[in-house]
């Protein structure tokens, strides 16, 4: 899909992305979108161990480093798929899992946070959490107002 189709872009969550690592599938993530450079990583001329090493990562600060050309952007244009469907604090974590090692860690730690916020899933978690912190504040400050009556009727 080109990014100026009027399809809407498929989107993608963080932990779908950090699946596609192989050289034969290997997702990139520049700017909060999501590239598919598997057809690429042969003919690029940084050659393929720069692209494996930001495999299913956010590739941004990477890709911006090296200065790449215009040229170099219209590739990566027919490489889109989509966008990021989480919020940039998976992207975070990870990046810092440049490892493979702590990849696993960085992915339950970005499903986590995923299934609190993700509209999919059903449950507002944060909502729920919301609500009962106010229920108990409210309970709280009523009984300091009863407390404080009865010592100063
Ligand atoms: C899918 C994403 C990418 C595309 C489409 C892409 C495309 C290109 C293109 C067309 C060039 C030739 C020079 C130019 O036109 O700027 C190039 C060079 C280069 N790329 Fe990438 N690139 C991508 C990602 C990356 C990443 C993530 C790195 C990580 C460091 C990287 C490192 C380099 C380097 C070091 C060169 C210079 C090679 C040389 O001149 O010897 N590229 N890239």
């Amino acid at each position: 899909m080109e990014q100026g189709d009027t399809a809407i872009p498929a989107e993608f969550a963080l932990a779908d992305v950090l699946s596609h690592v192989d050289r034969k599938d290997i997702y990139l993530v520049i700017h909060d979108k999501v590239y598919d450079a598997s057809p690429f990583i042969d003919e690029h001329p940084g050659g393929e161990e720069v692209l494996l090493d930001v495999a299913g990562k956010d590739a941004t600060n990477a890709f911006e480093d090296v200065g790449h050309s215009d040229e170099a952007r219209e590739v990566l244009e027919k490489l889109y798929i989509g966008n990021i469907k989480v919020m940039n604090i998976g992207l975070v974590l990870m990046s810092q899992a440049s490892d493979k090692k702590s990849r696993p860690k960085a992915k339950t730690a970005i499903k986590s946070v995923g299934a609190l916020v993700d509209a999919d899933s059903g449950t507002n978690y944060i909502g729920v959490f919301f609500i009962i912190g106010a229920i108990v504040a409210f309970a709280a400050y009523k009984y300091m107002q009863k407390t404080t009556d009865a010592q100063h009727p």
